[in-house]
């Protein structure tokens, strides 16, 4: 395969753009239509850090550095490859440059982004993170087809975005899986490294100036590596600047990186062009053995892991028949990692890097518009709304398999219940009949938390990376859903209504009906507001049926309405609880106009009001139609508490849990002495400066 001539650094003049690559024409429309302004010059960006350090609290309160002191820049066509062990600190000088460090992290330093010292807003800097969260249920072509459409200009014509999709799938080389689904549980799909290749193929559709990636290589077999590799310096040389973390490069993906950031334990051990670090090395008393790959040798150095293997080698017949002229023989890795740090500071590299730094800083380049989609909220939620509906018919597990229970657990409730009639013993079997669909029945929607994680995980990556809003999700969320829980509740209640022969008349099965409709989709957004902060299945299952079985037992069945205690379970709880509601209008429903046998012939007969007053103590004076819309109004509440806390997690949630943690460390800083003063720590940054950002 055909390799690019190698990075050469740009010099720099008064003239930002002199030596810059320019961008292709597609990826310059793009940007001109982002900038919004006449004339553009230059649209490339570059990064700069210095004296960089990153410092964790732990639970305890103690601190940790993870980064210490690190100064380096990324420019436009270069592709930077941030390499190091594991534990090294790769991701989170990647979150640090791109303003998603974690909420217990702070910095401290400079960044600066063309010279300016502002926070990257999402969309202008995309980041591809180490998990692949897709839709399973969509093929390549759909996923990426999607995104764009959900991004791209509503003017933009449909065959340009065609166009950008097919030149982003030829791009990754997904041409041969481009209509093979992504995969989930129960659908076989593409492998793992296609599965990678999409996630950053969604990331450069919108051509992005800067490019941040965990680990795009990591589980990929070395072909697919060096693949993906040489698509991400054809991305450099197109204009763009990439930094990306790699974990084990084999020596032909080493051979495309053009600059290399080497960490070990949070500490620069190199920074400089990738086809001089071999001779650096060599100057610092490591010399790579011959047949040794040079990034094996780069990384052996400096991964204090290597001391436990060579003690556990140690005496074995490798070891003894091992060349001896490896340095690192005869000392241990830990001295090593010391003389290459101490080493680097003083060389050439470290004061070229420097001195780079303090140049590039003094330019002022462009500062395009937080980046982002470009598509119109009524794009974004059309499309939205389309391609969740299509993965929800797609996916056995979303609807379908519950249609399939629903409909066999209201069979057996027909036969049970079948033809309830109006006998005395009725009155009772109408009441738990009703009590057991509107609080069983529905209490089975939480089935569909699983699904609703894996939402979450897929609008959580496309949010952080500014491809649509949450308004926007939320809608189409609860639209999308609709058709589904229409067909499972007409289906369940029209078997249920006829089987069991509850009031009859028209107006009484739609009642019946909207009620179970209005009730499950109550518990559908109960569920996806608790998957927007809990996502973990076994926890946010728990917690749902922990909140359904509270509001059950208010409900007025177990314990009629006026027994249940006042302080609390009667005000509030009573009136939270949907069900409540549901039975209040369901019992009203069934029982008014009918009229019931007594124990005894003789006896005479009971009208359903009487029951209904002082049998069940419903509040006969409200309609029941009030009841119904009491229940249709919480779909609202309960769709505005899922957007509310999507909002929360984003922006109340990291800045508490950064103030907990500053509070925990200047708590123990008040006893101990810790490396960096508090006060001299940035905050994290958060969602919340990418939304005052686009403001
Ligand atoms: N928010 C945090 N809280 C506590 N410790 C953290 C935090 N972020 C990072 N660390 C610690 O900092 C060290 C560096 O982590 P980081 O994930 O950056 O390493 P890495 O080089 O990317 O590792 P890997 O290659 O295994 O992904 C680790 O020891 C990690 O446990």
């Amino acid at each position: 395969m055909e390799i690019e001539p190698s990075y050469k650094p740009t010099s720099l003049g008064n003239e930002p753009s002199s030596n810059i690559p320019s961008l292709s024409p597609l990826s310059e429309t793009l940007w001109r239509e982002k900038a919004k302004t006449e004339i553009i010059g230059d649209v490339s960006a570059r990064l700069t850090w210095k004296d960089l350090t990153v410092m964790v609290t732990l639970s305890n309160g103690e601190t940790q550095n993870v980064l210490e002191n690190l100064t380096g820049y990324a420019e436009p066509g270069c592709f930077t490859a941030l390499m190091g062990p594991s534990g090294s600190g790769k991701s989170t000088l990647l979150d640090a440059l791109s303003s998603r460090l974690a909420s217990n992290a702070f910095l401290s330093g400079t960044i600066l982004l063309n010279g300016r010292k502002e926070k990257l807003s999402f969309g202008t800097a995309a980041y591809v993170t180490q998990d692949d969260n897709l839709i399973g249920t969509l093929t390549v072509r759909e996923t990426i087809w999607y995104s764009a459409r959900l991004r791209l200009p509503d003017k933009m014509s449909r065959s340009d975005k065609r166009a950008l999709v097919e030149s982003t799938i030829v791009a990754m080389g997904l041409q041969d899986c481009a209509d093979t689904v992504i995969g989930n549980w129960h659908l076989r799909g593409i492998s793992g490294g296609e599965k990678r290749r999409v996630s950053i193929a969604l990331e450069i559709l919108m051509r992005p100036r800067l490019l941040f990636l965990d680990e795009p290589t990591s589980g990929l077999d070395s072909a697919s590596a060096f693949f993906v590799t040489q698509t991400l310096r054809a991305l450099a040389r197109d204009g763009r600047t990439v930094i990306a973390s790699i974990h084990q490069p084999s020596s032909e993906v080493f051979e495309l990186f053009d600059q290399l950031y080497l960490l070990s334990g949070g500490k620069t051990v190199y920074f400089g062009q990738a086809s001089e670090a071999y001779e650096f090395f060599e100057q610092a008393g490591f010399p790579c053995p011959a047949l040794r790959n040079p990034s094996d040798h780069f990384l052996r150095c400096v991964n204090s892991d290597f001391d436990k293997v060579k003690a556990t080698l140690k005496g074995s017949m490798k070891l003894r028949f091992e060349s001896s002229d490896d340095p690192l023989d005869k000392i241990s890795t830990a001295e090593a990692i010391r003389t290459l740090v101490d080493f680097y500071r003083t060389s050439q590299h470290s004061y070229a890097a420097r001195q780079k730094v303090d140049e590039i800083s003094k330019i002022r380049g462009t500062v395009l518009e937080a980046g982002g989609s470009e598509a119109s909220f009524l794009l974004q939620t059309y499309i939205l709304t389309k391609r969740s509906f299509i993965n929800m018919s797609r996916d056995f597990g979303y609807y379908w398999l519950r249609l399939v229970i629903y409909i066999v657990v209201t069979i057996c409730i027909g036969t049970i219940y079948l033809n309830v009639g109006t006998g005395y013993n009725s009155i009772l079997a109408r009441g738990s009949c009703a009590s057991f669909v509107f609080g069983f029945v529905t209490f089975m929607s939480i089935g569909g938390f699983p699904s609703f994680v894996e939402d979450m995980k897929v609008f959580q990556r496309e949010r952080l990376n500014g491809h649509y809003g949450v308004t926007a999700f939320v809608v189409s969320n609860t639209l999308s859903a609709t058709p589904f829980l229409i067909l499972i509740t007409f289906l369940s209640g029209t078997i249920c209504y006829f089987m069991v022969q509850l009031h009859p008349g028209f107006s009484h099965y739609v009642f019946f009906v909207l009620c179970l409709y209005a009730s499950v989709t109550v518990v559908e957004s109960l569920m996806m507001a608790i998957a927007s902060i809990v996502p973990n299945f076994l926890m946010g299952i728990i917690i749902g049926a922990g909140i359904q079985g509270i509001f059950m037992l208010v409900s007025g069945y177990f314990r009629l309405p006026h027994d249940i205690p006042k302080p609390v379970w009667r005000y509030p709880m009573s009136y939270i609880s949907f069900h409540f509601w549901a039975l209040q209008g369901q019992y009203q429903n069934d029982l008014n106009g009918l009229i019931f046998d007594n124990q005894t012939p003789e006896l005479p007969k009971i009208p359903g009001e009487y029951i209904l007053e002082y049998v069940f103590q419903i509040d006969v004076k409200r309609s029941k139609w009030i009841d119904l819309s009491v229940i249709l109004s919480m779909i609202i509440i309960y769709r505005i508490i899922f957007f509310i806390m999507i909002k929360i997690n984003e922006d109340v949630t990291p800045w508490i849990r950064g103030y907990l943690a500053r509070r925990r460390m200047q708590q123990k800083s008040g006893a101990q002495n810790t490396t960096i003063a508090p006060d001299v720590l940035t905050q994290s940054p958060s969602l919340r400066t990418y939304i005052s950002n686009k403001k």
